[in-house]
């Protein structure tokens, strides 16, 4: 467990601590690390983790803030997938678990990601956004006991539309971006309102290369979608309790979602501000 160790020693430079007690002071004190005085440069030591069920878009909103931040987006799956395409002495294991929907175990996953952030921290990251970490009250616990995780976005969406979401998706097998063929239009019921989300198409130099997850099947996706609800719905309010979770409800595709999250996140400005110095 040399690797868990690692990820467990608080000595890492990636690992900062801050003192926040609520999720608005989360909020605001994000606001006021963004900027240094002279409304330009950033400090980049945001390290938020977003949650939320398979196909909700974590790794659309995760990496777009990544982008925005100048923090790496890392994604355990992708770590996964990585490790999974090396064919390593692990991948048979890992492909079995991955395909049948079940989760890796967490020594793998403690050693996947401290590898991930020591090769990053070598490069001079700092700072990290996690999409699909932690997924399990254990994973949540260590990942409390090394560093201090200053806000946890959970990403919210109508169930109905999950499923069609994820048969949606696709991964440029090149650059390994993600887009989604699907075109969601699901209706008015029960009081909720109707909802259209379009599909996010790839460029044309991705379009010929486009893969499906294995693990993108219905049944597949069925059996994420339970074992999320019996094993990563209690980290919500893991991070609930400890009043760092910033509840967001998707209104719809990414050109109404997008504005709507960064203005709950108070960086709506930010973005305008870095759009007119580029
Ligand atoms: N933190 C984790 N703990 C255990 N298994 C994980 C973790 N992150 C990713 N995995 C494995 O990788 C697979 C793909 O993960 P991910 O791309 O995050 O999928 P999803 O679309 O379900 O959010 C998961 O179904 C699981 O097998």
């Amino acid at each position: 467990m040399a690797a868990l160790t690692r990820l467990m020693k608080p000595t890492s430079t990636i690992i900062t601590r801050r003192s926040l007690s609520t999720t608005t002071a989360a909020v605001s004190d994000i606001q006021s690390s963004l900027s240094d005085g002279k409304g330009g440069s950033s400090r980049n030591n945001f390290q938020w983790v977003f949650l939320g069920v398979p196909g909700v878009g974590k790794g659309t909103y995760a990496s777009r803030l990544s982008s925005l931040l100048g923090v790496p987006h890392i994604a355990t799956g992708d770590l996964v997938r990585n490790e999974l395409a090396s064919k390593g002495p692990l991948s048979n294991q890992l492909a079995e678990i991955v395909n049948q929907g079940k989760l890796v175990s967490d020594e793998i996953i403690f050693n996947l990601l401290s590898k991930r952030l020591e090769a990053g921290e070598a490069k001079g990251e700092s700072g990290f956004i996690l999409d699909g970490f932690p997924r399990t009250i254990r994973q949540a616990e260590i990942l409390n006991e090394v560093t201090e995780i200053d806000l946890v976005v959970n990403l919210k969406l109508r169930e109905d539309v999950l499923v069609e979401k994820c048969l949606g998706r696709r991964i440029c097998s090149e650059c390994g971006k993600g887009f989604n063929v699907a075109s969601i239009n699901a209706k008015a019921e029960n009081g909720r309102p109707g909802m259209s989300m379009a599909p996010l198409l790839p460029p044309s130099h991705c379009a010929s290369k486009l893969v499906t997850r294995a693990d993108d099947t219905e049944e597949v996706v069925k059996e994420r979608l339970r074992i999320y609800q019996e094993k990563s719905q209690p980290v919500e309010g893991f991070y609930r309790d400890l009043g760092k979770l910033m509840e967001f409800d998707l209104p719809g595709g990414i050109p109404e979602s997008w504005p709507k999250l960064l203005e709950a996140l108070n960086l709506d400005e930010y973005e305008v501000k870095r759009s007119a110095v580029a």
